[in-house]
């Protein structure tokens, strides 16, 4: 496994070989051990890595991000026909109306949506015929990284697919995610881009367009060593990760790369094995010539329903565990509640 340099951190990078979902045949045995081993590694020390030879195509990403990026750009009045509705988990996320975090106002919009979520009935919006054929191409690659998830816990390799059954239909909590980061023109010191948090994901799997970036200054030379958080970012308007002593470290954009992270569901039914990375996204300190918005998309892996958020422990006393689905809503929930109190004080 390599390390990708990025300031003073290093972030494994794997390379999925024949488990890239370019090759539709079956993994030989080796394969599915190299892979295992060294996902294990990844996601038990840094809680994310890079994934090289994925099979996505590098075109269909660059094309879903010119036509989510139209979208974006587009009238408010346009994108408001499909704001997410009061209680619901779909839809066009304005501007500064989400909060994760205690760090400022949010300077993100974004857009959650599912395949299969739209028919005849319900217009999709512009970007959907750009996704489709991603998606299906991430969906094969998710289940592929869960069966090595189960297999590097020594558990039945369908163990973790099996709770995932809803996944890629629009009843199940799995979701894509736009999010758009705009160069900020005020109040960009009291703000942050998107708030620190871990994903309640099994696994997250982000793709960020290259937003023109350069290292921010006074950021190198710390010495640290990432096990616990992690912020994604390093560029202009970038992710970072967060380390055990408080460090964030940059995430940059690494061409043609995927970043996979581990989310609190499988840290939880991995025995808390796999760390749920910490990571939030920084705007600019100040304006910059030639800056490009920030895209990214990112499709969160969530067990179907029904499933408890962790393992029931034996104890009969102690409360059973939410519902994923009752979990991730109450999250979300308390997001746009914050975001709301905040931008209307
Ligand atoms: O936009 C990004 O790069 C990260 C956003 C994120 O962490 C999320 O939507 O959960
Ligand atoms: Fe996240």
């Amino acid at each position: 496994m390599q390390s990708q340099e990025s300031g003073c951190s290093k972030l494994p990078t794997l390379d999925l070989g024949e488990l890239g979902v370019q090759h539709t045949g079956e993994p030989s045995q080796q394969e599915w051990q190299r892979v295992t081993r060294q996902l294990d590694r990844a996601l038990s020390d840094v809680g994310c890595a890079y994934l090289t030879g994925h099979g996505v195509p590098d075109d269909q990403v660059k094309e879903a991000f010119s036509s989510a990026i139209a979208f974006f750009k587009a009238e408010r009045d346009f994108k408001m026909r499909w704001v997410v509705p009061d209680e619901g988990n779909v839809g066009y996320i304005a501007m500064s109306s989400e909060k994760y975090s205690d760090e400022g106002k949010e300077l993100h919009e974004g857009f959650l949506f599912k395949q299969g979520s739209y028919d005849h009935e319900k217009e999709a919006p512009p970007f959907m015929t750009a996704v489709t054929p991603l998606a299906q191409l991430v969906h094969a690659l998710s289940r592929r990284l869960m069966t090595s998830l189960a297999l590097s816990l020594n558990k039945n390799r369908d163990y973790f697919v099996n709770m995932h059954q809803d996944s890629g239909t629009p009843k199940g909590m799995s979701v894509y995610r736009f999010n758009y980061y705009p160069e900020p023109t005020r109040g960009r010191e009291s703000s942050t881009g998107f708030g620190a948090h871990r994903d309640l994901t099994m696994i997250s799997l982000l793709f960020s367009n290259d937003s023109e970036g350069f290292q921010p200054d006074g950021e190198e030379g710390h010495d640290v060593k990432l096990t616990r958080r992690f912020v994604i970012a390093a560029t202009l308007c970038h992710p970072q990760i967060c380390d055990p002593s408080g460090q964030w470290v940059d995430v940059p954009f690494v061409p043609g790369t995927i970043l996979l992270l581990a989310g609190e569901f499988l840290h939880f039914y991995s025995n808390k094995r796999f760390i749920p990375v910490m990571h939030k996204v920084v705007v600019p300190s100040e304006n910059h010539p030639g800056y490009r918005p920030r895209c990214s998309l990112i499709y969160f892996e969530h067990a179907d329903n029904d499933t408890p958020m962790w393992p029931p422990g034996d104890d009969p006393d102690s409360p059973a565990p939410p519902s994923v689905k009752e979990h991730i809503e109450k999250l979300f929930l308390k997001a746009r509640a914050e975001g709301a109190k905040y931008t209307s004080p």
